[in-house]
């Protein structure tokens, strides 16, 4: 019969409040919890009316699994949650931080460290675009992303995630944020979130604060710094993603002066609540109110009070939801958590999904999949891996420039581990949590994009780790060496010492030390180059370009010329860690906003 909540010509405020009206409480707690999809069915999600789903990083419903098997996995869900009494359609959630990185074939983009030194937000707001669609071809609605954190040390595992050490680069990035959500209405309330239909994404404004600044980016370790350092460094882009009507906001794991993000009220709730007016919703990261003790876990009872008081309104469980569930109801009806809390929780929840019309279009079809790895996309990202590279060193003196390399040379050396490998090219979060070496996705990598774009009389020998004889006496105009880091993710990520694996160096002497050289560099931040620079000739940071390696070609060999500037210091050595743009005591390798440039 009719319900006004279902009602999509009634304003969503009249929606929501009739809605709440009719909830029971074990309804509206069942909206705040996000589960794993392997914990997830349609059965679960119809008894433990279960508001939300995520897909961690990797978590895949097959290996290369299509579009249409998404969508199918999905709706299923979806079917369960709409067979409760009231209806409420889930929402499912995924990290798309690079592309719709968790799925074969999707096109993926340079990793933001790459994407800030473009200094091109309306390229990134294209990319938001382009993600959406391909999130969308499988069916789903929300993303984790943009990750807004301001990597202030690269000893941190996810300073790849970062697009700057400078606050003003991230703000100008959270263009991707009307990208993957559409353009807010120009008469619209601030802080209301807005995603502008079904071709559009819920987004998520990562990790709420100071996720970057932790003491010598030990991740989800504690961010030392004064109120004014939080508010100068790590709070502006937060401005900028609620003005733009961000969806919802993920808590860090990280420590402000020792106190945890997951139980900070006055930052939560007093500031980005009360006084930025945001409007979406708070979610907390996977396990991140069992992580709020040490050992994680050790007071669960304490965790959701904690949590859940602070601001939190949906907890990403992810595995133990009847725990979070039994643990809760007693404690609203104890008192100890407010009716108030739990309804402003559930009321921002509904104000997402009644906004983007989940309620309206719950169930996903096939007729988005043609989105999934479309060339317009690689060749969008193919144009972000031109832009994202900054070229640091050309050529042993300036009146003798290495690069553009000639398409014409009779014959050529393509050497390292990275220079044919799909997976160290993309880094971290694709295919899997912590990204992987090999043939892990489709694209292009810098190897077959060299081979693509010298002239076809040019001879392009490959060797991933050639010793020095070989190099010498086969008479190679140059060489083109392909190393750096391998993939990881977060605290695997965490490094002391910023140092490439042996290898590379090895080869970067073996080849360097014989004939000219061009390195290029594949890495999630600045890593230690200054004891070999002399040895090489040119030097290119390509950061994690991702699956387009072309574009590494199309500047190498001049098709484009390069104009990528750094967005974080180069370090001459780690015992200067951490050193940013504007320290009173700099002395880098290479400078923040440092970049040589060719003409195409
Ligand atoms: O994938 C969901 C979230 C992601 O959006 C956050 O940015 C990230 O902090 C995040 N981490 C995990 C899983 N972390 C984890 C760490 C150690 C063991 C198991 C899981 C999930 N997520």
């Amino acid at each position: 019969e009719y319900m006004k909540y279902k009602d999509p010509k009634l304003a969503i405020n009249v929606r929501i409040k009739d809605l709440m009206s009719r909830m029971t409480l074990e309804e509206k707690i069942g909206q705040m919890v996000q589960i794993d999809r392997t914990k997830a069915s349609n059965k679960v999600l119809k008894k433990y009316l279960i508001g939300s789903v995520l897909s961690g990083g990797g978590s895949v419903p097959a290996k290369r699994a299509s579009a249409e098997t998404w969508v199918d996995m999905v709706n299923d869900f979806q079917k369960g949650s709409l067979s409760t009494r009231l209806g409420i359609p889930m929402i499912y959630g995924i990290d798309a931080v690079h592309g719709h990185n968790n799925v074969y074939g999707a096109t993926v983009f340079p990793h933001n460290v790459g994407l800030g030194c473009t200094r091109d937000p309306a390229l990134v707001k294209k990319i938001g675009a382009a993600t959406a669609l391909e999130v969308r071809a499988t069916g789903i609605p929300y993303v984790f992303a943009p990750c807004i954190a301001v990597c202030r040390d690269p000893r941190w595992g996810r300073c790849f995630e970062s697009y700057s050490e400078d606050h003003t680069i991230v703000q100008a990035m959270t263009e991707i944020i009307p990208g993957l959500q559409g353009d807010i209405p120009a008469n619209s309330r601030k802080g209301v979130p807005f995603v502008g239909g079904k071709q559009k994404v819920a987004a998520c404004a990562k990790h709420y604060l100071g996720d970057g600044g932790t003491n010598k980016g030990i991740n989800e370790n504690n961010t030392i710094i004064s109120a004014n350092g939080l508010f100068s460094i790590h709070m502006p882009a937060y401005y900028n993603s609620v003005i733009k009507g961000v969806a919802t906001v993920m808590i860090s794991y990280s420590s402000w002066n020792g106190v945890k993000m997951h139980s900070n009220r006055q930052l939560i709730t007093g500031f980005l609540k009360n006084r930025l007016k945001f409007r979406g919703f708070v979610i907390s990261d996977w396990q991140g109110i069992d992580r709020m003790t040490t050992p994680e876990h050790a007071n669960y009872t304490w965790s959701i009070i904690t949590g859940v008081n602070a601001g939190i309104d949906m907890i990403m469980v992810p595995y133990n939801y009847t725990e979070f569930i039994d643990g809760i109801i007693p404690l609203v009806k104890g008192k100890f958590i407010s009716m108030t809390r739990i309804d402003d929780a559930v009321r921002r929840i509904l104000r997402v999904k009644f906004g983007m019309g989940l309620f309206e279009n719950p169930l996903a079809d096939y007729s988005m999949a043609k989105y999934l790895g479309k060339k317009e996309h690689r060749e969008l990202a193919r144009e972000a891996v031109r832009k994202s590279l900054v070229l640091l060193k050309n050529g042993k003196y300036a009146d003798k420039p290495l690069l553009p390399l000639s398409k014409k040379a009779p014959k050529i050396l393509v050497v390292g581990s990275h220079a044919d490998n799909i997976g160290n090219q993309c880094g971290g979060w694709t295919i899997v949590w912590q990204g992987k070496s090999g043939n892990i996705t489709t694209g292009t990598t810098i190897l077959s994009a060299i081979k693509k774009t010298v002239a076809p009389e040019t001879k392009v020998v490959y060797r991933e780790n050639p010793d020095a004889k070989f190099v010498k006496n086969n008479k190679f105009s140059y060489a083109i060496v392909v190393v750096g880091e391998p993939p990881y993710a977060e605290t695997f990520g965490d490094s002391l010492s910023l140092t490439i694996p042996e290898t590379g160096i090895n080869t970067i002497k073996n080849v360097c030390g014989a004939i000219k050289c061009v390195v290029v560099l594949i890495s999630g931040r600045p890593v230690v180059i200054e004891p070999y620079i002399s040895q090489i000739d040119a030097l290119v940071a390509a950061w994690l370009p991702g699956s387009e390696g072309q574009g590494v070609a199309d500047v190498l060999f001049g098709d484009y010329g390069f104009t990528g500037k750094l967005a974080r210091t180069w370090f001459k050595n780690v015992d200067q860690l951490p050193m940013n743009v504007g320290d009173s005591h700099y002395d880098p390798l290479f400078p923040f906003g440092f970049g040589l440039t060719t003409k195409p």
